[in-house]
């Protein structure tokens, strides 16, 4: 018999800071969530599912929206009551309590007294981190959370087809109308910048920095003169050539970190907020990649493409691939693709759940190491290496012309 004292005991005092590396916080986590499946009913988890999902990210947002987390953290992120939190925010006094206790019971602030609350990582990082509240924005919350309503009608209504098609797909289904959804994110202009932010955090909190897992040194060492460094393809805001950046800023020319994407994705992203320089090491390009490489982008070290593939079924990202392929150097260019593998026993969690979304929102898919290998040499490239990072969610796969 297992001793609920005794499992309660070896938990307390546990938190995110009491492993010695990220990977050894991760498996600890993924055990402790298996854990949790294994002890929950039934109805538990139909509980987790039907009514907490919905219920929370609602709350969340009401308390986003009402400046409750900036309001606290301006006046000093100390344990609050919810009625300074009300008088703080002018918001209504019952309705900050109920929400707060919903959130309290979701352990996500801590009860520290009679309607007093501290703040965990969590609520302190929706205050400090912008682009991390603005997940919670018009992107999951207008788009895509609720796309997932219509995915079992849609997949039932095409015979529980794979749907492969991005313009005839569950999107389309519950918009009612013939849009993709980089076609929809870029007719408002907040969503745009809210998949901008959402964007920028996988980058920031999911992964483990491309520049921690590729040897970037080998990218400069080779560079050849006059030619791009990095052309990030696909780009959204930058973030990913601003880690290059950081790590390497001596050794980047004016413009020779390139960044593409779609014009009404670029149209409000600034990259040199924190740069004197002008020209700056960032040349923003708005290009189509279904379209050949501009002049000024042709020859670079490296085409970088971080999940960019798995928005697309394999015949458009076969077309992606082919369109570039052409503006590499044989021998000398690499591309390197920043992407999820699915493993074929025990996928990571987060990939199976990103491989759903996919599919919801764009007929594709996340790929295992054999359909990505299957692809890359479709497009007449070859893959050099994988580098795998041990219990990350991405790994990035290195190619050159065939
Ligand atoms: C999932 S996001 C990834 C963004 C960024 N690479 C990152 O990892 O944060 C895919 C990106 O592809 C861009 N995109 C979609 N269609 C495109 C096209 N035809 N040409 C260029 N970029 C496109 C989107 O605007 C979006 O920024």
């Amino acid at each position: 018999m297992a001793s609920a004292d005794q499992l309660i005991a070896s938990l307390q005092g546990i938190d995110a800071k009491s492993f010695s590396s990220e990977a050894e916080r991760i498996r600890a986590r993924d055990a402790v969530f298996e854990a949790l499946r294994r002890i929950q009913s039934p109805w538990d988890i139909a509980w987790d599912h039907c009514w907490v999902s919905g219920a929370i990210n609602a709350a969340v947002k009401t308390l986003i929206d009402a400046g409750v987390f900036r309001k606290w953290a301006e006046a000093g992120g100390k344990p609050i009551t919810s009625t300074k939190l009300a008088e703080l925010t002018g918001a209504d006094v019952l309705l900050i309590q109920r929400m707060m206790r919903a959130i309290s019971g979701q352990h996500l602030v801590i009860e520290v007294g009679l309607d007093t609350y501290a703040r965990t990582p969590w609520a302190a990082a929706l205050a400090e981190d912008p682009s991390f509240a603005s997940i919670y924005g018009g992107f999951y919350h207008e788009l895509n959370n609720p796309m997932f309503r219509t995915l079992p009608a849609f997949l039932k209504e095409t015979g529980f087809r794979n749907p492969t098609d991005v313009s005839r797909c569950n999107l389309q289904y519950w918009l009612g109308r013939d849009i993709t959804l980089f076609q929809y994110i870029g007719t408002n202009a907040k969503l745009t910048s809210d998949f901008n932010d959402a964007m920028e955090c996988h980058s920031k909190y999911n992964l483990t920095p491309w520049v921690d897992i590729y040897p970037t040194e080998t990218v400069v060492e080779a560079a050849k003169e006059g030619r791009p460094l990095v052309v990030d393809v696909g780009g959204g805001k930058g973030h990913d050539l601003k880690k290059f950046l950081a790590r390497h800023r001596d050794r980047v020319p004016p413009g020779s970190l390139v960044l593409e994407d779609l014009p009404e994705i670029l149209k409000d992203v600034v990259v040199d907020d924190d740069l004197s320089s002008s020209p700056g090491p960032i040349a923003v390009r708005p290009h189509d990649f279904f379209t050949p490489q501009p002049e000024g982008a042709r020859g670079a070290r490296v085409y970088f493409m971080h999940n960019v593939l798995h928005d697309w079924p394999d015949e458009a990202a076969r077309r992606i691939l082919r369109t570039l392929a052409p503006a590499m150097e044989k021998g000398y260019s690499r591309l390197l693709i920043h992407e999820s593998l699915v493993s074929a026993e025990r996928p990571l969690a987060r990939v199976t759940v990103s491989d759903i979304t996919m599919m919801a929102c764009l007929a594709a898919a996340e790929r295992s190491e054999d359909q990505w290998r299957d692809l890359i040499a479709s497009a007449g490239l070859r893959i050099v290496k994988i580098w795998r990072p041990v219990q990350s969610v991405e790994s990035i796969i290195e190619v050159e012309v065939a």
